[in-house]
């Protein structure tokens, strides 16, 4: 697949990649080299150049419910008067006589929200105000917003950005509990974190080299890589495409891209 915004430069240029069921994905790679864009056509909120995206062998959009999504910087007002459960709930919002998508009545998508705010560690907090809780708090209420249609797959834009060291772990481990249930893909900057938890890694810098459960079990990608991802490693690996293919630690001369 291809794809540019408005037939300019492609942005992603010659991207096949296969998401399975129960995977957990880390897609990583440097600022504007595609990430979100590439979650966006999976979503079918933008359509490729060339080439198809298939999601269960329908066009991305058509079966919508099968899709959770937490966008990048969810910014609400901290004085906004919606409680943790109103947000979970809009995960219901459509139209009709039933609680919107999922054609429950209203209590019953409560009970359900509650549920799933259950799930995620959350059910005390289900009346708090959303400006009352903490960012790792928050990622939670949306990520059960998300699995409200009881999705697939679970797309998640940088989760862990507003989270502080202490609690990605937590979160991080929540994600793992999830997988059992629903193949993840989270974009991250933060590869050495998710490391010990993804099964896969997709580096999307215009192009994307993917690595399999196979390629990644029994070692540490920071092993495999041997560089600070936020450096070296992202532009590096990126441009040679094989994981340890000559890096050097940054700092090293040599090894700065
Ligand atoms: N709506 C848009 N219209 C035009 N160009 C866009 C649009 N959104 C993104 N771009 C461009 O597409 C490229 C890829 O952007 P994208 O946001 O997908 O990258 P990213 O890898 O997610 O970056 P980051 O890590 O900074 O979030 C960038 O050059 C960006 O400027």
């Amino acid at each position: 697949m291809d794809f540019s915004y408005n037939g300019e430069a492609l942005v992603l240029s010659d991207i096949n990649l296969t998401i399975r069921e129960h995977d957990f994905m880390a897609v990583i790679g440097p600022n504007g080299g595609g990430k979100s864009t590439l979650i966006r056509l999976i979503l079918g909120l933008l359509k490729p150049d060339k080439g198809q995206i298939r999601v269960l062998g329908e066009p991305p959009g058509k079966l919508t419910q099968a899709l959770g999504y937490v966008p990048q910087n969810v910014h609400i007002n901290d004085h906004f008067p919606i409680t943790a459960l109103d947000v979970v709930l809009m995960g219901c919002l459509g139209t009709g006589r039933h609680f919107g998508r999922s054609g429950l009545p209203r209590k019953a998508c409560e009970k359900k929200g509650l549920a799933t705010l259950e799930r995620l560690g959350m059910a005390k907090h289900a009346r708090k105000k959303i400006g009352e809780l903490s960012g790792g708090q928050r990622q939670r209420v949306f990520i059960a917003r998300a699995l409200m249609t009881r999705p697939r797959l679970l797309l998640l834009d940088e989760p862990t950005a507003g989270i502080d060291s202490g609690g990605r772990r937590d979160f991080l481990n929540l994600l793992e509990t999830l997988n059992k249930d629903v193949a993840i893909v989270v974009v991250t900057h933060d590869l050495f974190a998710v490391s010990g938890y993804v099964k896969s890694v997709a580096c999307v810098n215009h192009r994307l080299h993917y690595h399999s459960q196979e390629e990644i079990q029994g070692q540490s990608l920071e092993t495999m890589y041997d560089c600070s991802v936020e450096d070296v490693c992202r532009v590096q690996v990126l441009a040679q495409g094989l994981p340890g293919a000559g890096l050097k630690r940054s700092g090293d001369a040599d090894g700065n891209p």
